[in-house]
Order: C-alpha cells, then structure tokens, then sequence
C-alpha cells in the first residue's frame, strides 16, 4: 500500500514572518489525515521550520541541493547541511530548476545518488513541455528524464524514491492535466519503473502529479489507481488550502 505524499514546493515565496504564521496555522489546524505532509520552503527558512514542526506530523524538505558534499559553489545548498538538518525530502529535476537555471539529466542522476548517500529521499521531477506533447512524443520524453535520473540506483533505492510528473504546460497556469492524462502518464512510468527495478520496486514508488492541483481538483487525481499524491505549488501558499489539499479537497 502506498502512503499519499501531499507536497508543497513553496518555490520563491514567502518571508519569514510569512513562513511562520502558515506553520503556525497548519499546525492548529491540522486535519485527521492519513496522508503524509511535506512543506519545502525557500532553503533560509528550513532549520527554523524543523524546529517548529518537532512533534507534529509535518515534515519540512527541500527544493534544490547540489550534488557535492561542500566545496567552491557559491550560493549553492550541501546535502550534507540538509541531513544534518534532518531534512527527509529534497526535490530535484524541477522544470524551473531545468529551464531556468540549466539543471541537467547528468545533474539530476547525481543529485539522486547524493541525497540517498545522505539517507533522505529525492523527489525526482519530470515532465514534458505543450510542444513535445503536441507531437505526441511526452511518454518517450519522459521516460528518458526518468531512465536519466535512476542510473545507477538500486532496486531498493528507486522503491523509495518519489517521481513527480508535471506537465509543464500545466505548471501555474491554471491547466491541469485532466486526471486520466495523470493516470495515463503514471502508469507509464510504473511499467518503466517495473522494467528497470523490477516489480516489487515498482509496485512501491510513489508517483505524484504537478500541475495546478487545487482543492477542487485534488480528489479525482488521487482517485487513480497510479497516482499516489500531489506536488503542490501556488495552491500549497495558502494554509487552508493546503488544509483542503490534505483533506482531499474538502
Ligand atoms: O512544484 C510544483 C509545481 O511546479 C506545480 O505548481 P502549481 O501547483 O503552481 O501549478
């Protein structure tokens, strides 16, 4: 059985002041939820979070880190720091990641390989832009992100990781993917996932969609059998409706 993962990448939003109040409100107003929660704030705010959500279910990731230990690569995040911090999730292979700050497959393999190494769990993007879906070639797009980035692991460790399809061209736009493309995508990535893992690893990856996910849309997409959760952005700003997103909708 696998555990929903409801995430919410905050990207480049809020201050400190901001981070803490939505903390605090979650925190009070915490539903009956058997999924698993997982806020990734901008990287300053983390160590504060940790401490704010200690002894609640809320789990504070990340949403970028590099793969090298430490070293000359100014502005960049160490993994090492973010196991220290106790971080569980980080996210990586973001499209904005990819588009805009030149994230490569190659990068993304290694990041995989840095964050097990550093015992927490990469949440590993993909997705396809409206002009590859167009001409029909997103399944062999995005499997080829995926095959990228699972090079090297092992069986066991691509059971644990988390795949986040996101469709870019539904990326903040107010367009999601209609809950049977989600679907159709997911179960094209777990026979991926069984052929180069096997089926007991397959059968446990978690596989959420990204894309404009909002409280009114939430509970179909979870509803499909291939979908396991949600990565969240613009609609994971808000504590209540980040409340209804664990609420699966309601
Ligand atoms: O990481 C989250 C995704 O980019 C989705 O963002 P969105 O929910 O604002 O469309």
């Amino acid at each position: 059985m696998r555990k929903t993962l409801i995430a919410g990448n905050w990207k480049m939003n809020k201050t400190a002041a901001e981070a803490h109040e939505f903390i605090a409100a979650l925190k009070e107003g915490f539903p009956k939820t058997e999924a698993e929660t997982l806020i990734a704030p901008p990287a300053i705010y983390i160590e504060k979070l940790i401490e704010e959500v200690e002894g609640t279910n809320i789990q504070i990731g990340a949403q970028n880190v590099h793969f090298e230990d430490e070293g000359a690569f100014t502005g960049e995040i160490s993994p090492l720091a973010l196991e220290a911090l106790g971080v569980p999730y980080v996210i990586i292979g973001h499209s904005e990641r990819r588009e805009l700050f030149g994230e490569t497959d190659e990068d993304v393999r290694k990041k995989a390989a840095s964050i097990f190494s550093h015992n927490m769990t990469p949440i590993i993007c993909c997705g396809e832009t409206l002009e590859t879906r167009e001409a029909g070639q997103e399944k062999e797009w995005v499997s080829g992100q995926i095959r990228a980035a699972l090079e090297g692991l092992t069986a066991d460790q691509i059971a644990q990781a988390v795949i986040a399809y996101e469709p870019i061209w539904a990326i903040g736009t107010g367009k999601t993917a209609s809950a049977e493309d989600a679907q159709d995508m997911s179960a094209h990535i777990r026979d991926l996932l069984f052929e180069i893992a096997g089926k007991e690893a397959a059968d446990q990856t978690r596989i959420l969609y990204g894309g404009s996910v909002k409280p009114g849309n939430i509970a179909e997409l979870l509803d499909k059998e291939d979908v396991d959760g949600a990565l969240v952005g613009g609609a994971s700003l808000d504590v209540t409706s980040y409340i209804a997103l664990l609420n699966g909708g309601k």
